[in-house]
């Protein structure tokens, strides 16, 4: 480590934990640069990245300063492209503070920013030298954003551990409540799924992308409503319901494998419902993905709970899903009985 670190993190987490983490870093005895962001989705953006950078350069921070992420998934991916990009990569080190953070984004390596176009299109992988999670501050989270760190518990159930998905069912209620020794479990296995494919696939070139399922409609939720109305979770909780659709109108899963996934979102107190934009605007954005290929639009789908797959999918089949998935919960119904 060098002589220097630089906190980042955001209006609402400095008063809360900054502090703390001071007061930890003081006997190290290195000069310490305090960078205060923005809060919110609307702000992972180009202009915020380059408030790190210009103020790493005025403070004439050097190469071997070290980066520290204090925050949530925002903050994370933001300090993460900085310290990949600074001086063509510096060291960062993640200190998640939601629960999004400590299951998913603070592991792995994908940093970045979103662009009016898409989200998260821009971007490195660039692996923290370490990730330090005390779920304790998960008490100062608001129940929305707690609900939303499950989308990407759920998630790593659906597509890797089918105990796992059991057990989530069997502990969502004290899940929900935030209680100690659920969350712990929760984050812990959610963090073991996800170093698992990210050991064995660091650069998505293929199993990475199973991490993507209920993304590529959830992005295009996020975008087309405008970063930050739907939070990150909500978008994947929701998107995880319409890719669930997808995979019975493909014949891959049943119905009652599809409503007990849409259950257990519910039962996390997370949209199940899409917001209408249009199929047409739902495709543009859809496409608008890290995963489309000359053009055509490659969805995760669910084999089975525990188990997902990669497929292109016609236009002509999502749109029969996006369609079903805006309308009543009957209507979305129909198309898989
Ligand atoms: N890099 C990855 O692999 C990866 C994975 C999943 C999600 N993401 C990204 O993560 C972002 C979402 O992250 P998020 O859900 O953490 O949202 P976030 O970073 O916006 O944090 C949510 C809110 O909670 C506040 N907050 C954070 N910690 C708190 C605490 N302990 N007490 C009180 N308030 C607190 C934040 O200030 C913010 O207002 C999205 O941009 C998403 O794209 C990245
Ligand atoms: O780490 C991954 O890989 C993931 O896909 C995790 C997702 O939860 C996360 O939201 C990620 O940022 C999405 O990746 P993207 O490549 O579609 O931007
Ligand atoms: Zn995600």
């Amino acid at each position: 480590m060098g002589s220097t670190v630089a906190l980042i993190t955001n209006a609402t987490i400095e008063p809360l934990y900054a502090a703390r983490l001071r007061s930890t870093l003081a006997p190290l005895g290195k000069r310490l640069i305090q960078i205060v962001l923005p809060d919110g989705e609307a702000h992972k953006h180009w202009e915020t990245l380059n408030l790190i950078f210009t103020k790493l350069l005025a403070e004439r921070a050097d190469r071997k300063t070290t980066l520290i992420a204090l925050g949530g998934g925002v903050v994370g991916d933001i300090t993460g492209f900085a310290a990949a990009c600074y001086m063509r990569g510096v060291p960062f080190i993640q200190v998640p503070t939601t629960l999004l953070a400590q299951v998913d984004s603070s592991v792995g390596g994908k940093t970045g920013i979103n662009h009016p176009l898409g989200k998260n299109m821009i971007g490195a992988f660039h692996q923290p030298q370490a990730v330090i999670a005390d779920t304790a501050v998960l008490r100062t989270l608001p129940a929305r954003e707690l609900a939303a760190g499950l989308a990407e518990v759920i998630k790593a159930g659906a597509i890797a551990d089918t105990v796992f998905f059991d057990w989530i069912e069997t502990h969502i209620d004290a899940l929900n409540r935030g209680d100690e020794t659920a969350t712990i479990e929760a984050v812990r296995r959610s963090c073991e799924i996800k170093a698992q494919v990210v050991a064995a696939d660091e650069r998505e070139q293929g199993r990475r992308a199973l991490l993507n399922f209920g993304h590529t409609f959830g992005h295009a939720i996020e975008a087309g409503l405008g970063y930050g109305r739907w939070l990150h979770g909500e978008a994947v909780g929701c998107g995880m319901v319409m890719a669930a659709t997808l995979s019975q109108q493909l014949g891959l899963i049943d119905s009652a494998t599809r409503t007990r996934l849409k259950r257990l979102i519910a039962a996390a107190h997370l949209p199940t419902q899409a917001p209408i934009l249009g199929s047409d605007r739902y495709l543009e954005l859809m496409r608008v993905d890290k995963k489309t290929e000359a053009e055509h639009i490659n969805c995760i789908l669910l084999k089975r709970l525990g188990e997902a797959l990669v497929m292109r999918v016609t236009d002509h089949t999502l749109r029969a899903v996006l369609t079903a998935s805006t309308q009543s919960d009957t209507a979305a119904e129909k198309p898989n009985t």
